[in-house]
């Protein structure tokens, strides 16, 4: 029970409401009244787990009401979870149970192609967290915490047939190249301060600056992007489950959490109104023709689509621009972080990269930038951004999935009840010593020589962006900005430590999150004359 209290504790110290109400006896009283009820249930209940889940795959005891609470939301879950899988069952899956929810993570490739392609429609939906009602808008008006329905499958497709369509990515290349010049300027600039920059900060700031203009034809006042960007670190600090989301008894022990859930998403709300404000403005001012066809117009026009299945509401369209800002800027933007910092600690690598630009783009256009069609050409800086998502997966367990019914698992070894919650550990399938042999936890682009194994869904032991019906609908774009951002940055700049230091050992940040532990300050020292 004391266990219980702490756990719960721990929860509403994650969710800030111990910091905001600093326990108070009313408080106290709360905590321990939930912990007393839980004990008493699970009392009841939580032995027949064992009898009930015959085949569920092996993994330590749930303690309490908790059950293992404590794998998935304290230090780094990736890493316990690859442990307890090597522990419990050859190191291919570990099960589980939070409250009375079965939960099982898969880290072997033989399993996640399992989950994501034999068993996929399966696997299909996600789960109901209270925060998708009060931070996003509702359960199922936009793509990411969207149940499986003929409604999302046509969002999808909106995302990749619509807005990330290889054609419309390339018409609109000019708008990357634009940003990236503007960063590249404002580098040059600094050169005489020799100022240490935060790489991740740059990226992520020309990422939501594209994205923007990718919505709505033009770019956001001064400031107003880092604004975003501050404003989605909140949305994913909050976007966690809370054990309230498990035990139901204790929602209301999460008030003030939701509190703050909804001040982050009024946020949003008055900045995605004023870009929908603006465009209706410019509509009623300007002749249909003037008006540009990107991608807010054609979310828009989606108000009045003749077809009635395809008709989206305003709230729809508002929540499916949250779902581009959550889900298309930090991802960008820490992917090209890992390989810069890659990179700067593997001096031959970044050498040899620097050398393939260099023959690619030529050295007479000095003010040329590397574009799309360049990177076509370049196939080491492809098995460079491969090994960066390979070590560095940005959502290491990917978005968790809720089965529909029970499913049979590893040759009918293991059985997965209805209402499992399922998990892939992308992190881990990129260090699987079966796939990746003895080097698995060096930086190697190399190996992608003899290993065609790519990052598009298809090949099970690399899954950056997902597999199958919920995999990433905005890859195109996060893999056109992160080789483009990279290929610019190696071209224009050398990167160095402040003080003369050498970056040789990367660690990672706790949590659930993929970042390194240290955010990457780099000095770019120009290596050519820009005639911008
Ligand atoms: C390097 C960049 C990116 C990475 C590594 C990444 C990774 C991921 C991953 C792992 C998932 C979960 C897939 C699954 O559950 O199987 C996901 C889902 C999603 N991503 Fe991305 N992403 C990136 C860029 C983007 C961009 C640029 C956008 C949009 C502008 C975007 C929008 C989404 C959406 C809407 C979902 C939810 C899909 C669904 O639930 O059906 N992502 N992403």
């Amino acid at each position: 029970m004391a266990e219980g209290v702490l756990v719960v504790l721990r929860n509403l110290r994650q969710s800030g409401e111990l910091d905001a109400v600093s326990m108070t006896p009313a408080l106290w009283a709360r905590v321990v009244v939930a912990a007393a009820i839980g004990f008493v249930i699970m009392s009841v209940l939580g032995p027949r787990r064992s009898t009930r889940l015959k085949k569920f795959p092996p993994g330590p005891p749930g303690r309490s009401i908790m059950g293992n609470w404590d794998v998935f939301f304290s230090g780094s879950p990736r890493q316990k979870l690859m442990q307890l899988a090597k522990q419990y069952a050859n190191g291919e899956i570990v099960g589980l149970r939070i409250g009375f929810r079965p939960v099982v993570c898969v880290c072997s490739s033989r399993l996640a192609k399992e989950l994501l392609h034999s068993h996929d429609k399966i696997f299909a939906n996600r789960p109901r967290y209270d925060f998708c009602q009060t931070l996003f808008y509702g359960y199922d008006s936009a793509v990411i915490f969207s149940r499986y329905s003929a409604h999302l499958v046509r969002l999808r497709k909106l995302f990749t047939l619509q807005l990330f369509t290889p054609k419309r990515l390339s018409d609109l290349q000019f708008i990357r190249q634009e940003e990236m010049r503007k960063v590249i300027s404002a580098l040059h600039r600094t050169q005489t301060t020799r100022l240490a920059h935060k790489v991740e900060k740059i990226v992520s700031d020309m990422a939501c600056n594209i994205t923007v203009r990718l919505l709505q034809s033009r770019a956001f006042e001064q400031d107003k992007c880092s604004e975003l960007n501050e404003l989605v670190r909140k949305l994913e600090h909050s976007s966690i489950p809370m054990l309230g989301d498990f035990i139901p008894w204790i929602k209301w022990l999460y008030f003030s959490k939701r509190a703050s859930e909804r001040r982050i998403h009024r946020e949003f709300e008055d900045i995605i109104d004023k870009m929908i404000l603006d465009r209706r403005q410019l509509l009623r001012r300007c002749a249909a023709e003037e008006v540009p066809t990107d991608f807010l117009q054609v979310l828009l026009s989606k108000e009045q689509d003749e077809n009635p299945d395809e008709v989206l509401t305003i709230q729809e369209i508002k929540a499916i621009i949250l779902d581009i800002f959550a889900g298309g800027l930090h991802t960008s933007s820490a992917t090209v972080e890992w390989a810069m910092s890659e990179l700067m600690s593997n001096p031959r690598v970044m050498e040899k990269l620097r050398a393939e630009i260099d023959s690619v783009k030529g050295l007479r256009d000095k003010s040329a930038l590397v574009t799309d069609e360049d990177v076509g050409r370049m196939p080491y800086l492809e098995k460079v951004i491969r090994e960066v998502f390979r070590l560095h997966p940005v959502v290491p367990l990917l978005v968790p999935r809720l089965s529909t019914q029970e499913v049979e698992v590893a040759s009918g070894e293991y059985s997965l009840p209805q209402g499992t919650l399922a998990y892939v550990n992308a992190w881990a399938l990129g260090r699987e010593e079966r796939t990746w042999g003895p080097r698995a936890s060096e930086f190697w682009p190399e190996r992608f020589e003899e290993q065609c194994l790519d990052v598009k869904g298809q090949h099970f032991e690399l899954l950056p962006f997902g597999s199958g019906r919920r995999m990433c609908p905005g890859m195109r774009l996060g893999l056109a900005i992160v080789h483009f951002t990279v290929a610019n940055f190696v071209r224009f700049f050398d990167w160095q430590l402040p003080d003369g230091r050498s970056l040789t050992e990367l660690s990672e940040s706790v949590g659930r999150g993929n970042s390194p532990s240290t955010s990457l300050h780099a000095i770019p020292i120009p290596r050519r004359d820009l005639l911008l």
